[in-house]
């Protein structure tokens, strides 16, 4: 890709929408935050942990990603490891992000909820407040624990619902359907969170249709098995259902052997409303633009279709309409035609 076309990438104004916190923890912070917390971790070098990140699918992946975040301990921990994501974003030009963040890999190990939110929150404001960007935060559930489990964290986490935008459903998908959690996210909705859930990304297409249908959800995390019932594609397109799409995660976790095999491209040419997203930057190779670029390179990605991806990011975020709107303006108006 030329310097003009990575400039234009860089130019577009995007919004972030589908991002582990926990995901974000580069090895430099994971492995000085060992030595600052005195918290073991299975490596002697940044080097180890590098080499320790080859996948084969997601649960392979989950069981390191647990594994880093045992050496957040404090405020602090929280407030350091959202900054240098939100530094990431500033260079990438993402300007809102809507963070996903884990409660109960923390609260498992005796931290405390308000410790987790009041480090991510204090990052989030300071990068309102010198950078410009905005934010949201998600509270997901680990699926793989129960349902009870999710109610319990949702109710430790109402002094907090001023800071919390709304509630999603992570970790290990297959086995773990989206109605098992109907009850919380009914509970949820009762509390005017918003609602999103992983589903399709190894799961079935069935784990897409009860997220709609038992979860009530506004967008799908993934969802890139879609591709594989017409009638749901259809479905997603006519409710103007969002899809949070992952490109490197996808291919880091062996959903696709290749990107070139990546559905992103070919959803959007059908009227989809996807989205580019990070999902787990730390351990999938890359930030927002990285991931734009391997779209470039490996799809053949053009500047149109980039601009409607940044501009779908925003559409399909929980910003104001007045802010949608001008967020479109400004993509607009951007050139697509290289300036010499
Ligand atoms: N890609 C992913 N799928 C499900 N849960 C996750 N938690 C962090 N990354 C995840
Ligand atoms: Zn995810």
């Amino acid at each position: 890709m030329s310097i003009a076309d990575l400039n234009f990438l860089k130019a577009l104004p995007k919004a972030e929408l589908h991002l582990h916190i926990e995901g974000s923890l580069e090895p430099e912070l994971m492995f000085e935050l060992s030595k600052r917390n005195n918290i073991e971790i299975p490596f002697s070098s940044v080097d180890e942990i590098q080499a320790a990140y080859k996948f084969h699918n997601l649960q392979s992946f989950l069981d390191i990603y647990y594994q880093g975040a045992s050496v957040l301990i404090h405020e602090q921990d929280f407030y350091d490891l959202t900054m240098a994501y939100l530094k990431r974003c500033r260079e990438d030009n993402v300007v809102h992000t809507e963070i996903f963040f884990d409660p109960q890999t923390h609260t498992e190990r005796g931290i405390d909820i308000g410790v987790v939110i009041g480090g991510i929150n204090k990052a989030l404001c300071d990068a309102n407040n010198d950078w410009g960007i905005s934010s949201h935060l998600i509270l997901c559930f680990l699926r793989h624990l129960s349902e009870d489990e999710a109610i319990d964290t949702l109710e430790i986490a109402k002094p907090y619902l001023g800071l919390i935008k709304g509630v999603g459903l992570d970790s290990s998908e297959l086995g773990h359907p989206p109605s098992k959690f109907q009850k919380v996210f009914a509970m949820a909705k009762e509390l005017g969170l918003e609602r999103v859930a992983h589903a399709g990304e190894e799961g079935p297409t069935e784990y897409i249709v009860e997220a709609l249908d038992l979860l009530d959800v506004s967008r799908i995390d993934h969802g890139v098995r879609c591709v594989e019932d017409e009638a749901l594609i259809e479905r997603l397109k006519q409710d103007n259902i969002p899809l949070t799409v992952c490109p490197l995660s996808n291919t880091a976790l062996c959903v696709y052997d290749d990107m070139s095999q990546h559905p992103i491209l070919s959803l959007l040419d059908r009227g989809l409303c996807v989205t580019v997203n990070t999902d787990d930057p730390a351990y999938f190779g890359g930030y927002v633009n990285k991931n734009y670029l391997a779209l470039s390179e490996s799809l053949n990605m053009s500047k149109e279709q980039a601009k409607k991806l940044a501009l779908n990011s925003f559409k399909a975020s929980y910003i104001s309409e007045t802010e949608k709107q001008k967020w479109a303006e400004i993509i607009a108006a951007i050139e697509t035609k290289v300036k010499v």
